[in-house]
């Protein structure tokens, strides 16, 4: 897909005390040009790692927009201008880049403490929830997200719903193996209100398997869910349900790159 671009840098709420530096509003870019979605992407994830510091220990998220994130950290130590990051990585493939390029890597057993974390989404509603997950490494992504002091989140416009699950795609839940259709059903029983239906993530011919050695169920819902804190309470108590991808409360900033530019929305 390609989209005009970026006239303008943006931000929403850059008064607040997120920690970061405020970016002024507009400030004119060269001359409209035509980006791809890949592009926007990296135009995102560029702009998140201006956050990085020396030092920091860092979140390293999963996905086709956090790779560039990496790729940038990557390179930032190559050249120097960034020294002693540890990297905490969210999923195996993520392990597997850091490791080619060379980014020192530790776990939340030795770091426990994260000072920032950097990573994709798959939804944004207007309060900053997420969904997360579509690529199958919900679970890590939480665990890591969930330990950090700032969680900045990249994505391209088209993320961006009215609420949950608006998009019509999959809204994952990691789940254990055992008996999965009896879990799969409870899930979209529990949703029957908002005309839910639940489906195995297929790969292959085969059921899609976590790094953790699970099952994701995607959750596909018609209507709104209504109060997000209530639904995650209900899914989590489902016994055989590990995580799910809703991800509440947890983003500090989102980088939207779009048609107008980069738009930097803080948490209030
Ligand atoms: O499991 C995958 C992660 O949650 C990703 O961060 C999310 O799916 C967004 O991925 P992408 O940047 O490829 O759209």
């Amino acid at each position: 897909m390609a989209i005009a671009y970026p006239h303008f840098i943006g931000s929403e709420n850059a008064s607040m005390d997120t920690g970061f530096p405020s970016l002024s509003l507009p400030t004119p870019l060269s001359p409209p040009v035509i980006l791809t979605q890949d592009e926007l992407k990296k135009i995102a994830a560029y702009k998140a790692v201006e956050f990085v510091e020396s030092g920091m220990v860092l979140g390293l998220g999963t996905g086709s927009t956090a790779k560039h994130a990496v790729d940038r950290i990557g390179e930032l130590l190559r050249q120097g201008t960034l020294k002693n990051i540890v990297g905490i990585p969210t999923s195996k493939k993520t392990h597997e880049q850091a490791v080619s390029l060379g980014i020192p890597l530790s776990d939340l057993n030795e770091h426990p403490v994260v000072d920032l974390a950097i990573d994709g989404a798959d939804e944004v509603d207007p309060d900053l929830n997420l969904v997360k997950g579509r690529g199958g490494s919900l679970l890590r992504e939480k665990m890591v997200e969930g330990a950090c002091k700032k969680f900045v989140v990249i994505v391209d416009e088209s993320k961006l719903v009215n609420y949950l699950g608006g998009s019509g795609l999959a809204m994952p839940v990691e789940i254990i193996p055992f008996c999965w259709k009896f879990t799969a059903k409870r899930l979209q029983d529990l949703f029957e209100d908002a005309g839910c239906s639940a489906e195995l993530r297929i790969e292959n011919g085969e059921p899609f398997v976590t790094d953790n050695g699970n099952y994701i169920v995607n959750l596909f819902f018609k209507r709104d869910i209504g109060d997000l804190k209530a639904a995650s309470d209900a899914i989590l108590r489902i016994a055989g349900v590990v995580e799910h991808g809703m991800f509440l409360d947890m983003a500090t900033t989102v980088i939207v790159a779009g048609e107008l530019g980069i738009t930097v929305k803080n948490k209030h």
